[in-house]
């Protein structure tokens, strides 16, 4: 990545202990994520994508690896500098039953944090900030608003009031979390348009965490994608060149599982991998050997994807799409070599 990283997680993991044993549910994470871009993290239920998110949010303290928030180590003891990345970083959860508080106004909801802060003078201050907060999650006129209960609005609206307050300390990035969103899909789209506009006008960068990946190509379509099997990234790069060439088996076979209506993606379908048994997830508790993902893959490699635990590695040097799959990676490289012959003469 050109710049320096506004995010970065190095090779962070997560590991719970449980009365069941020990839940692995991020393991060997690294992302990067530059200011005011999309990064989109993918998979199914239990990946690992709300554990990941809640690392790159400073709510969860990694069993391993290292976060960085602007170059530096948000959990190497300094205490400004983790409040300061508290602040610049808000998490939005998008379930909007439980991410107000019933008995507090929009207005309060909003008013509080600035107060905290000590960003706005008094009630009027507070009032008209709120007021243009409000106009920027398209609730308007913001005074019909202010003065609603939660119970008052419909769950979109609530959701508008959630990332208004996200906004209410000038965040640098948002993690907005819809993996358990309860909202149909249209207002889920029309709220992901207003996020985008956000991230357009205000720079805001955004973290979204989705097992929709038809909504991880719209919403991050100009920024990168990571896919997340097992609590592990199999594969991440631009959203584009993922999910227009997904190359590990189980991008794949995610693209291939997202009914109509999106007519490329369609036609990808057709050409895509499927799972080789319509198997459950594996527990945690007991992974398979190897990568994790051979059991279901239609293309594993006896004695080496059940053996070795694929690393992330990049389709070609100049790339930056890389492939957790060794198979493919072999692929690709000798897909490469004729070309390369081709070229200067020596095929
Ligand atoms: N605090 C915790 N204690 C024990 N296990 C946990 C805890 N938080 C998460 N897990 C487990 O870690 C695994 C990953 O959970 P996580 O919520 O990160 O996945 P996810 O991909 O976000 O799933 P979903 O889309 O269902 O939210 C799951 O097996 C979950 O049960």
């Amino acid at each position: 990545m050109a710049s320096e990283p506004l995010l970065s997680l190095e090779s962070v993991s997560q590991v719970f202990t449980s009365r069941r044993g020990e839940i692995p549910a991020v393991r060997d994470v690294s992302l990067d994520l530059a200011a005011g871009t999309v990064l989109c993290l993918v998979g199914e239920s239990g990946s690992g994508k709300t554990t990941t998110a809640r690392i790159a949010a400073g709510l969860n303290r990694p069993t391993g690896g290292t976060v960085r928030f602007a170059g530096r180590d948000v959990w190497g003891g300094d205490r400004t500098a983790f409040r300061e990345f508290r602040r610049s970083v808000q998490y939005v959860h998008q379930d909007p039953y439980a991410s107000l508080n019933p008995i507090r106004t929009v207005f309060a909801t909003l008013a509080g944090p600035m107060r905290r802060h000590r960003l706005v003078a008094n009630r009027d201050e507070a009032w008209q900030k709120a007021s243009e907060l409000l106009e920027r999650v398209d609730l308007t006129p913001p005074e019909n608003f202010l003065t609603k209960y939660p119970h008052q609005l419909s769950g979109g609206q609530r959701q508008r009031v959630a990332v208004a307050r996200a906004l209410t300390l000038g965040p640098k990035l948002i993690i907005a979390d819809e993996s358990t969103s309860m909202l149909d899909v249209s207002i889920r789209i029309s709220l992901l348009a207003m996020l985008s506009r956000l991230s357009t006008d205000l720079g805001v960068a955004f973290l979204f965490i989705t097992h929709d990946l038809a909504l991880a190509k719209y919403f991050g379509r100009d920024g990168d994608i990571a896919v997340m099997y097992l609590g592990r990234v199999v594969e991440y790069g631009p959203t584009r060149e993922v999910i227009g060439t997904p190359r590990h088996p189980y991008t794949r076979a995610l693209l291939a599982a997202i009914p109509e209506p999106d007519p490329e993606l369609n036609a990808r379908k057709r050409s895509a991998g499927s799972l080789l048994r319509s198997m459950d997830t594996p527990s945690l508790l007991r992974l398979p050997t190897g990568c994790t993902f051979h059991p279901r893959c239609p293309s594993w490699v006896e004695g080496e994807c059940d053996v070795s635990v694929p690393r992330l590695e990049a389709l070609d040097a100049d790339a930056r799409h890389e492939v957790a799959c060794p198979p493919v990676l072999r692929q690709e490289a000798d897909a490469a070599v004729p070309a390369l012959s081709e070229q200067d003469g020596t095929g």
